[in-house]
């Protein structure tokens, strides 16, 4: 399978929640690649990544970073491929704003498609979701996919329904 989508991320720390963007790309049945890279830490395999991510085939790059997150819009100045950024709430972390508005805030010319603190979940589906644009094969997973969530929700919605909400808490 070829690798579409890139996920990047600043530090080893950050690999629990991002590891949750590649389980959703496995699932979507989308190829990815992971690697660590820091903006701050390793500025020249960063500028190289960002510049040889289309080469490789890569489509999509999700970036992850905590704190002073410059790693998604530094990537995203390097490269005319689409960026999500996921927040990350790292250790000594102000609640997570500091990465928020780091990768949030960016100027104009340089988009970031921003996802919520630790929301790497959803950066996989939205990378799947644009692969799925051009890739029929990955559009017809989104499709099965969102299907899959309405139905659990409506199954939920007649637990409730039927047995109250008291009895559908006990299950
Ligand atoms: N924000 C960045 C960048 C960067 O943006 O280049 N490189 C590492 N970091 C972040 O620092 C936090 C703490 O890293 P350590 O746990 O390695 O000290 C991590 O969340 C990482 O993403």
């Amino acid at each position: 399978m070829s690798k579409q989508v890139g996920i990047i991320m600043g530090s080893k720390s950050d690999l629990p929640i991002m590891s949750e963007a590649a389980k959703a790309l496995e699932e979507l049945g989308v190829g990815y690649e992971l690697t660590i890279v820091s903006a701050h830490r390793t500025p020249h395999k960063m500028i190289d990544y960002a510049e040889s991510a289309r080469q490789r085939g890569v489509k999509v790059i999700i970036a992850g970073a905590g704190g002073a997150a410059h790693l998604p819009g530094m990537v995203a100045s390097l490269t005319s491929l689409p960026v999500i950024g996921v927040p990350i709430k790292s250790s000594n972390s102000i609640d997570g704003w500091d990465s928020i508005l780091s990768i949030l805030q960016m100027p104009a010319g340089i988009p970031v498609a921003t996802v919520a603190l630790n929301g790497s979940k959803n950066a996989g589906i939205l990378a799947a979701s644009i692969i799925g644009a051009f890739d029929p094969k990955v559009a017809e997973n989104m499709e099965t996919f969102k299907k899959e969530l309405k139905a659990k929700v409506e199954e939920n919605a007649r637990d409730v329904e039927i047995k109250g909400w008291k009895d559908t808490l006990d299950d």
